[in-house]
């Protein structure tokens, strides 16, 4: 089948088979086919346990396919690459470098120039409302703060492409809604691709162009939902869209009789 042109990332009839010692092979991804165009914001959405990391983790290059193929802009996945700029539940910060040395990290070691690799990591500091932490280290910010930290972290790699595992998934409800919201305003801005991992089925609702639904292990895409609700979006202006609230109940309902099912 040829690759849609506008594709960025092409998941074909991928599967995944870990050999372990405890439990010997064991399928984790069976026979997965998605796509994501360019600029497309979409999450996926999936029991534990079905393997939604171990996709992501397989488009970030980080963990080899059993069998099919992922291409990203045609290019098979061999490895990880700065164009695809991963971030996870795990902060994963320097500890011993202050949030604007964290940020500046990757466009020094791509060769900017310090004054320059400052500016922008300032910038981007500033997109992420986080200016006047310039000077503190990871221990003295709260959890969403550092979640901020992380994401202009990816972001100063100027990858085209965010991989993100659930990464509003350790934070209070109220610090993961501005978050998301601040996500938004990013994404809006310069249309990077998303893939984006969630347990929160408003949580994709809201932010995706797509959701995909999986079955429980092993992972399956069991059903897409277009998100057709306008842009840029308002969380109090959703909540009240009769819209948003059937891709909301449908997604629920998919889930629960999924649990039936699998039981
Ligand atoms: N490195 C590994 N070696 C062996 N098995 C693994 C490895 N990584 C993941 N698995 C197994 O693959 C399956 C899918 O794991 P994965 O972490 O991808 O699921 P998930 O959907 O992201 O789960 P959760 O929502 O709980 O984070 C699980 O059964 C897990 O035990």
């Amino acid at each position: 089948m040829q690759t849609p042109s506008n594709a960025m990332i092409d998941i074909a009839s991928v599967s995944k088979t870990y050999n372990t010692s405890q439990r010997g092979s064991h399928l984790a991804l069976d026979d997965v086919n998605l796509t994501i165009n360019e600029g497309e914001f979409v999450s996926i959405l999936g029991p534990s346990g079905c393997g939604k990391s171990t996709l992501l983790y397989m488009v970030g290059g980080f963990v080899k396919v059993s069998a099919g193929s992922i291409t990203v802009k045609g290019a098979p996945v061999t490895g990880p690459g700065p164009d695809r700029g991963p971030v996870f539940q795990e902060f994963a910060l320097f500890p011993w470098k202050t949030v604007l040395e964290n940020v500046m990290y990757g466009p020094l070691e791509q060769g900017m120039p310090k004054k320059e690799a400052a500016a922008w990591a300032r910038q981007l500091l500033t997109m992420v409302h986080l200016a006047k932490y310039e000077s503190f280290y990871p221990k003295e910010l709260s959890g969403g703060m550092k979640q901020r930290v992380a994401l202009a972290r990816t972001l100063a790699y100027k990858p085209n492409i965010l991989l993100m595992d659930e990464p509003f998934g350790a934070l209070d409800a109220y610090t993961r809604t501005r978050l998301q919201n601040e996500l938004l305003d990013i994404w809006e801005r310069d249309r990077k691709t998303v893939m984006f991992i969630t347990h929160s089925v408003e949580e994709a609702v809201f932010l995706s162009d797509r959701v995909y639904v999986m079955t429980p292990s092993p992972g399956h895409i069991r059903k897409v939902y277009e998100i057709d609700l306008p842009r840029p979006r308002v969380r109090s202006e959703l909540l009240l869209d009769r819209r948003y609230q059937d891709y909301v109940v449908s997604i629920e309902r998919l889930l629960d009789e999924q649990d039936k099912e699998f039981a």
